[in-house]
């Protein structure tokens, strides 16, 4: 049997699948905590990666991996390729102010324009335009850039600081994919390419593509001038191999990797509700929405991922279950004793700022109080309802860039919540199909390496129940809708 495996390398935690090549039948699984915190030394990533790898039951009998994990993050290396400063997270907004600056200077317009998204706190940037105002002499040391996955993959084929890795700190192996570029906001997923103008407007240095081809090939010449950017791999194509010699693929950012991982097609529209709550659909052309509410990301096999993302989806209900000290199986059972609407409590749940809406500094808020709505039953729904409804009105902006669908794919941690699912199918307008339970990233990164493997991308079959009849409650949404800024 031959084996490839797959990574989600994403906020909360490490999770690796193992599948068989053939079936793609599950044949193993690993997982390890990530830290808490918007701000994290990658170096806790690389050893939940190795945990979750030993959980796996290891590579020796895999012949290719590859490493899907959460967008955006900004990881700084020098030229030892060591990493300057804690990476700064997608979900950290203290680069809302950089991102406001980056639009007065290039315009809204041109930034949809020429990379498909207008900055947000979220987007690597607005980070480096932060680091280069706010710490000049870690700016002045940046001698490449690289995403989560990016660097990730880096490290597993055996590249690093001189002595924490076999072949050393060569910058110029350094790769990405073209979905986790598109989240940098200076990559373009329509012309395929770095618009290295916005990235100097960033980081205040020229940038440069790295040349390196493949493990062992020469490459642009060490000390090129011009801070290196990863080099941007296609759909199949392998980043090289490990030292003991397993094939590595391209990787993915996170919402790119379950879309492969669920085979999500025409019709399909993807709602992840992990830390970060997105909704996402694959289409053929890039889309690119001025008012930056709909980021035109790139897929992971060759097309286009317009998507929206909250900064407040499972943990809303982490801490709402909290609150109420209940476990997630509790919070179900109660929410679902109350009725739609929550009594007319709602629960606009902007716990971390928010992304979408773009509020980077807002706070959550309850409304509706009354003495009679003051339950624990209503503060469970209302949670729920708070958190879906940011979404549905994140589906409405999709469809606003032409996206239609038939069915809802509901997947992340908080997917497999009973009254989630309830809820959704009464926030939501359109049929809500649950996919089995399953890492969809973690699946996306073993497609990746199979296609890497055999040049073709694998059809494997994804178990789902039956949808959800479609149960409107108007109230929930209107309520929501009077309530939020
Ligand atoms: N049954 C459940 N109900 C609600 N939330 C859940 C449930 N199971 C897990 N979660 C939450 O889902 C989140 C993890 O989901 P995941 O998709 O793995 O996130 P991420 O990929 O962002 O790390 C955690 O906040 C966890 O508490
Ligand atoms: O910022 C985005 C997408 O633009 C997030 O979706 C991150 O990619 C984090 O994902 P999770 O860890 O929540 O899955």
């Amino acid at each position: 049997m031959t084996l490839v495996a797959g990574v989600d390398s994403s906020t909360q935690s490490c999770k690796v699948v193992v599948r068989d090549l053939e079936t793609g039948a599950l044949v193993r699984s690993g997982r390890a905590a990530h830290p808490d915190g918007t701000e994290v030394a990658p170096a806790a990533w690389w050893s939940a990666l190795q945990e979750a790898l030993a959980a796996a039951g290891g590579l020796d009998d895999v012949a290719a991996i590859s490493i899907a994990g959460q967008q955006h993050g900004m990881v700084v290396l020098d030229a030892e390729g060591r990493v300057i400063r804690d990476a700064l997270l997608w979900n950290d907004t203290r680069s809302a102010q950089a991102a406001r600056d980056l639009i007065d200077e290039v315009g809204a317009d041109a930034y949809a324009k020429r990379v498909g998204v207008v900055p947000v706190a979220s987007f690597t940037a607005t980070k480096l335009r932060w680091l280069r105002e706010a710490e000049p002499a870690n700016a002045a040391r940046v001698a490449a850039v690289a995403l989560p996955h990016d660097w990730l993959t880096w490290r597993l084929r055996g590249y690093g600081p001189a002595d924490e890795s076999p072949l050393g700190p060569d910058l110029e192996a350094l790769t990405t994919d073209r979905s986790d570029a598109s989240g940098t906001a200076y990559w373009s997923a329509r012309t395929g390419e770095y618009d290295l103008d916005l990235f100097s407007r960033a980081l205040g240095v020229a940038g440069r593509e790295a040349g390196g081809t493949s493990d062992g090939d020469p490459g642009v010449a060490a000390g090129a001038p011009g801070v290196v950017l990863p080099r941007v791999l296609g759909p199949g194509e392998a980043a090289g191999r490990t030292p003991s010699g397993v094939l590595v693929g391209p990787g993915a950012g996170d919402n790119a990797g379950a879309a492969l991982g669920l085979g999500a097609a025409g019709g399909d529209v993807v709602v992840s509700i992990g830390t970060s709550g997105t909704v996402f659909a694959v289409t053929d052309t890039p889309s690119a929405d001025p008012t930056g509410t709909v980021a035109g990301f790139a897929d992971a096999s060759g097309l286009s991922l317009p998507l929206i993302a909250t900064l407040n989806a499972a943990r809303v209900l982490d801490a709402i279950a909290r609150l109420l000290n209940l476990d997630h199986d509790g919070l179900a059972e109660l929410a679902l004793t109350a009725e739609p609407g929550a009594g007319g409590v709602v629960l606009v749940p902007y716990f971390e700022g928010e992304r979408t809406p773009n509020l980077p500094d807002a706070t959550a808020g309850l409304h509706g109080l009354t003495l009679a709505s003051t339950t624990p039953a209503n503060l469970a729904r209302a949670a729920i309802e708070g958190m879906l409804c940011g979404l549905a009105d994140g589906l409405d902006a999709v469809r606003g860039v032409g996206v239609t669908e038939q069915r809802i794919l509901l997947i992340g941690g908080a997917a497999q919540n009973p009254a989630v699912a309830a809820v959704a199918a009464q926030v939501f307008d359109a049929p809500v199909v649950i996919p089995a339970p399953g890492e969809y990233v973690a699946d996306g990164g073993a497609v990746q390496a199979a296609w890497a493997l055999t040049g073709e991308r694998p059809v494997w079959t994804v178990e789902a129940a039956e949808p959800l009849p479609v149960d409107t409650r108007a109230v929930i949404r209107e309520q929501y809708a009077a309530a939020r800024p």
